[in-house]
C-alpha cells in the first residue's frame, strides 16, 4: 500500500483495520473540552489507544511517545495556542503524522489566523466541514478532506470521494472531532495518508449507517455508533464501504 498512486478501496479499509487493531497505535488528541470521551472512545474502539493531555509540561514526552496526533481548535485559548505549536514542534521534528481540525474557524478571524500558521507547519491533513473548509481554502501540499453527506478528499494528485455515513451523525456533537482521531490511528499504520483518512472515513461512516438501522434518534444513535465501530470487520466493509475515485 506504499505506492502514492494507488487509489484506496474496500479492501484496504478492512486491512487497516485489522493493522490497527493489531498494531495499537498510540494517538495523542489535542481535543476540544467537548467531546474529548467521545473522541478516546472511538478510538479505542478501532483498536488505538488514546492520550489527550494539554500540559504543557508533558505535551512534549506525550507527543513523543505517540504514533500519531490529532490537533483540534474547537476550544481554543492562549495556553492551548502556546501547547498546539510544541506539540506540533516535535511531531514534526520526528516525522509523525499529524491531523489539524480547524473547527469553527470560520467564526473568528483571530481562529482562522491560527490555522492558517499550522497549516504552514505542513500538517499530514486537515480536516473540516464545509464551512470551515470553505474559510481555509487551498491547503498547498497537505491531504485537504471536506467532511459532510459526502466526505471529499485530494492531495493534489488524487480526488476520492466517501459515500457513507448517515444524517444523525450531523446530529450528535463531535462526529467531525472523532474522526480526525480514527483517521489519525490509520496514519499511524498506514504512510499513505489518502489511503489512510479514504479507509478511516468509510469505517466510521459505515459504523454509522448498521448504528441507524438500530437506534431511534440522535440520542440512541451516539453509543450504536461506538458499537458498530467496535464490532466493524473486512466483511461488513467489503459491503458497505463506498469508497471512489
Ligand atoms: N448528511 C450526512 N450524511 C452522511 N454522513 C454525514 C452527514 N453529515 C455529516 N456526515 C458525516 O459526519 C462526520 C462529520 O462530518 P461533518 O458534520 O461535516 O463535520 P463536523 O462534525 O466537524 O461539522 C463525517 O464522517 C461525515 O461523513
Ligand atoms: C460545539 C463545539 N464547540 C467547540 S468544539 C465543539 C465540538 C465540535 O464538534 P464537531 O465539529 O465534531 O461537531
Ligand atoms: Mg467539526
Amino acid at each position: 500500500m506504499s505506492d502514492v498512486k494507488r487509489q484506496p478501496t474496500a479492501v484496504d479499509a478492512g486491512l487497516l483495520l485489522a493493522r490497527v487493531r493489531a498494531q495499537r497505535p498510540r494517538v495523542h488528541c489535542l481535543m476540544n473540552t467537548v467531546v474529548q470521551k467521545f473522541t478516546a472512545d472511538g478510538i479505542t474502539v478501532v483498536g488505538g489507544i488514546p492520550s489527550m493531555t494539554s500540559s504543557r509540561d508533558e505535551i512534549a514526552d506525550f507527543v513523543a511517545k505517540a504514533d500519531a496526533l490529532t490537533i483540534n481548535l474547537g476550544t481554543l485559548d492562549a495556553e492551548r495556542r502556546a501547547v498546539i505549536r510544541i506539540a506540533v514542534d516535535v511531531a514534526n521534528a520526528s516525522g509523525k503524522p499529524w491531523i489539524m481540525d480547524p473547527v469553527h474557524c470560520d467564526y473568528s478571524p483571530g481562529r482562522l489566523e491560527f490555522a492558517r500558521e499550522l497549516i504552514s507547519l505542513d500538517p499530514t491533513i486537515v480536516r473540516g466541514n464545509r464551512a470551515e473548509m470553505s474559510v481555509i481554502g487551498d491547503t498547498r501540499a497537505s491531504l485537504r478532506i471536506q467532511t459532510g453527506p459526502v466526505d471529499e478528499l485530494s492531495d493534489g494528485e488524487r480526488r476520492v470521494s466517501i459515500r457513507n455515513g448517515h444524517p444523525w451523525m450531523a446530529q450528535v456533537t463531535g462526529t467531525g472531532c472523532l474522526s480526525g482521531g480514527v483517521i489519525a490511528a490509520f496514519m499511524a499504520v498506514e504512510p499513505d495518508a489518502l489511503t489512510a483518512a479514504a479507509c478511516a472515513l468509510s469505517v466510521t461512516g459505515s459504523a454509522a449507517e448498521i448504528a441507524a438501522t438500530h437506534a431511534q434518534g440522535p440520542g440512541t444513535f451516539e453509543p450504536a455508533f461506538l458499537d458498530a465501530l467496535a464490532s466493524m470487520d473486512a466483511n461488513e466493509l467489503n459491503q458497505r464501504a463506498r469508497i471512489e475515485a
